[in-house]
């Protein structure tokens, strides 16, 4: 029998995504909304509540709304946005997170998908944390550099009308220190200092990359740019979209550039460790649009379904 899926925010960014991932799946029956009714709150309501797995991929506050009208107990709801990330009673749509995860979202009925800047730095941040190498307390501090894709619809829009010069060059923002990110941040890595995170948003559609520099001098003793590549190594070992690049990876050293847009059109993450010294560069990469939402979304139903992580992605 096949699974039913429906996605309330169908022709939104990453909805739209989610849908090209379906297509094509013969164990899914996706359920569509008419496109006259898709804010009407009685048919969303009749469409997520017939639903096995019903992606939310809409704002916050239209998230905790359609989360709400779900009575029906076989329903799983996989939510895009930052509305559940940390709440309690929802698990966390990130299956390379730890041991045991996917046991999680395999048993959960209520799964939010990471942010986009959020993954790269979990899986950055997380397998060190675990590993006793990054002490919880410390100081960490990140930038990420993302294409517009990122801020959905209505930025689109705004680049591809092509009639702002100020959108041509990189734009650093959230210069306020409290990107809506930073919560899930802390909670999934277990770090108990705020980081200090800068997003800079740039003329290119998609993909994403997070940097965090480290001093060994701050890390626990004995730590070292191989400790940490070996960390990353065995927690990752097996993983089918996390790819730990060599250390000082030597083709894009060779190249001098770092290619932010080296995963798109995957739903893997690339995970780099460069050094020299005492300082250590930590950087991953992904598809904002794909690892870094509706590819991780997808995943996520798959862990849930029990099927092949990897269907139609
Ligand atoms: N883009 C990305 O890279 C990522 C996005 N996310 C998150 O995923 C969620 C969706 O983002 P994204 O797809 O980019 O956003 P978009 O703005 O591209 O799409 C959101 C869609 O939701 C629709 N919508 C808004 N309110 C309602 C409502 N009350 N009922 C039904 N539909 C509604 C919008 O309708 P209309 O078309 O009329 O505007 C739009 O089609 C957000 O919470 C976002 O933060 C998460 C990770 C990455
Ligand atoms: C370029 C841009 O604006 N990106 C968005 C993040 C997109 C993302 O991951 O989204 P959610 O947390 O909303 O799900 C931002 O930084 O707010």
């Amino acid at each position: 029998m096949k699974h039913t899926v429906f996605v309330d925010g169908q022709e939104g960014t990453t909805g739209l995504r989610i849908h090209e991932y379906l297509a094509g799946r013969d164990d899914i029956e996706v359920l569509r909304i008419a496109p006259e009714l898709r804010k009407d709150a009685a048919e969303r309501a009749r469409l997520l509540n017939a639903a096995d797995v019903a992606f939310l991929c809409l704002p916050d506050a239209a998230s905790k709304e359609a989360a709400a009208m779900v009575s029906n107990p076989r329903t799983c709801l996989i939510d895009a946005s930052t509305a559940h990330r940390t709440a309690p009673g929802w698990a966390f749509g990130l299956p390379e997170l730890c041991a045991g995860q996917r046991e999680q979202l395999r048993a959960a009925k209520r799964i939010a998908n990471p942010g986009c800047h959020a993954s790269a730095f979990i899986l950055l941040m997380r397998p060190l944390v675990d590993a006793e190498i990054v002490p919880p307390a410390l100081a960490v501090s990140a930038t990420s550099l993302t294409g517009y894709s990122g801020g959905g619809k209505k930025m689109i829009e705004q680049y591809e009308a092509g009639d702002d010069a100020k959108l041509a060059s990189p734009r650093p923002y959230a210069l306020g220190l409290a990107h809506k990110h930073i919560p899930e941040m802390m909670a999934h890595t277990g770090l108990a200092t705020k980081p200090l995170f800068l997003p800079v948003v740039g003329p290119f559609y998609k993909g994403l990359s997070v940097t965090v520099p480290l001093h060994l001098a701050q890390l626990s003793a004995g730590a070292s740019a191989e400790r940490i590549h070996a960390a990353f190594a065995e927690h990752y070992a097996g993983e089918r979209f996390v790819r730990v690049m060599p250390l000082n990876d030597a083709a894009t050293m060779e190249h001098g550039f770092f290619d932010v847009q080296g995963c798109n059109d995957t739903n893997r993450v690339d995970i780099f460790v460069f050094a020299n010294g005492d300082q250590v560069l930590l950087m991953a990469r992904l598809d904002n649009l794909g690892k870094g939402a509706s590819g991780a979304a997808v995943q996520s139903m798959n862990v849930h379904l029990g099927v092949d992580e990897g269907l139609g992605l």
